[in-house]
C-alpha cells in the first residue's frame, strides 16, 4: 500500500486509460476521486475498485464545464482537509470524432471537431491544473500528470488531435517552469497504443497495433509518484515504455511492453524507410534527443 493516505484525482475514469489509472492508484492505497459525465458508468469503475479493496469516489464533473471543475476541487479541499497529492488529466471526448472522420481532411469535417477533441482534452486539463495547483502549492508538494500521446510529436489522426497533444506536452513543460521551485511536479505521459474498449470496438483485429492494457499508465504513475528523483523529471514528456524500463514494470497481464522508441518500429512509420525495418534488430532504441530533433520546427 505504497500510496496509503494519498489523495488523487483522475478525470475521465469511467472507461479507457483513466479507468486503468484509477484502478492502479487505488490498488496502491490512494483515495481516488474519479470524474465523468454519467454516474452509472463511474459507479462501474468504483465497483471494480471496491472489488480490489480500494477506495474511489465518483464525481459528476464534465471537463467542458468550468463550474463543474471548480466545484470538484472545492469539494476535495473540503473533504480532504486541503490535501491533494496527484492530479491525472485524462478526460478526453474526441475518440468518436476521430474514428468518424478517419481519412478525411480538416476542411471537410465540421470545425467543431476541434471542440470534441480539445475542450475536455486540453482546455479542461488547463482548468484542472489551475485548481490543483491552488491546493498543491500551499502544501509544497504534488504531482500533475497530463495524458498525451506521440501525436504531440508528429501528425496522428487529424489536425485538432496533433495540435491538442502538442499543447498538452507544452502545458506540462510550462506549468513545471512555474511549479518546480514550489515542490510540485508536472509531466506529460505518452502511453503507447492502448487496447481500450473504444479502440477494440473500432479497430478490426488484424489492424490492431501491439498494445498496452489500460492499467499500464497507472502502474507507471504509481512508481513515478514514489520516485525520490521525481523533481528531476518534472517538465518532461515521459513515455510508458521508458518508465516501464526505469521501474522494471511488466504490464498487468505479463505481456511485453511495446517499445515506441524501437528503431525497427519507427522505420515502419514511413514508406521510404519501412523496408529497412525488416533487417533492423528490435533491440536498437532511438535516444530521446533524436525525438526532439524530429519535432524541430526550425
Ligand atoms: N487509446 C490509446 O491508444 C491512447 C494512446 C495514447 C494516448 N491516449 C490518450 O489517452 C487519453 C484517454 O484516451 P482513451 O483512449 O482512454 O479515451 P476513452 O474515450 O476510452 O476514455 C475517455 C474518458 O474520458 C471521459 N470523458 C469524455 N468526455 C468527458 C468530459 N467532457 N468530461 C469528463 N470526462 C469525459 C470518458 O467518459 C472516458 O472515461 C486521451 O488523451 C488519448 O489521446 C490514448
Amino acid at each position: 500500500m505504497s500510496l496509503s493516505g494519498w489523495v488523487c484525482v483522475v478525470t475521465g475514469a469511467s472507461r479507457g486509460i483513466g479507468k486503468g489509472i484509477a484502478l492502479q492508484l487505488s490498488e496502491a492505497g490512494a483515495t481516488v476521486y474519479i470524474t465523468g459525465r454519467q454516474m452509472k458508468t463511474l459507479e462501474q469503475t468504483a465497483a471494480e475498485v471496491n472489488e480490489r479493496g480500494g477506495l474511489c469516489l465518483p464525481v459528476i464533473c464534465d471537463s467542458t464545464k468550468d463550474d463543474d471543475i471548480k466545484e470538484l476541487f472545492e469539494r476535495i479541499k473540503r473533504e480532504q482537509n486541503g490535501r491533494l497529492d496527484i492530479l491525472v488529466n485524462n478526460a478526453f471526448g474526441g475518440v468518436h470524432a476521430i474514428f468518424d472522420n478517419m481519412e478525411t481532411k480538416f476542411w471537410e469535417y465540421e470545425p467543431s471537431v476541434w471542440d470534441d477533441v480539445n475542450n475536455s482534452g486540453l482546455r479542461g486539463h488547463y482548468f484542472c491544473c489551475v485548481y490543483a495547483a491552488r491546493i498543491m502549492v500551499p502544501q509544497g508538494k504534488g504531482l500533475i500528470v497530463t495524458i498525451s500521446s506521440i501525436g504531440g510529436l508528429r501528425y496522428l489522426f487529424n489536425v485538432p488531435y496533433g495540435v491538442g497533444k502538442a499543447a498538452c506536452d507544452r502545458m506540462a513543460v510550462d506549468t513545471a517552469v512555474e511549479l518546480k521551485s514550489l515542490g510540485v511536479a508536472s509531466v506529460s505521459l505518452w502511453p503507447g497504443a492502448v487496447q481500450t474498449e473504444l479502440v477494440n470496438e473500432h479497430v478490426i483485429e488484424k489492424e490492431k497495433p501491439p498494445g498496452e492494457t489500460i492499467e499500464l499508465s497507472g502502474k507507471c504513475i504509481v512508481e513515478l509518484a514514489k520516485d525520490k528523483n521525481l523533481m528531476k523529471l518534472t517538465g518532461k514528456v515521459l513515455l510508458t515504455c521508458d518508465l516501464a524500463r526505469r521501474y522494471k514494470l511488466r504490464d498487468v497481464d505479463g505481456r511485453d511492453i511495446f517499445d515506441l522508441k524501437s528503431l525497427k518500429f519507427l522505420l515502419t512509420q514511413s514508406p521510404s524507410t519501412s523496408w529497412l525495418s525488416v533487417i533492423t534488430p528490435s533491440f536498437i532504441r532511438v535516444p530521446s534527443f533524436v525525438f526532439g530533433l524530429a519535432s524541430s520546427k526550425f
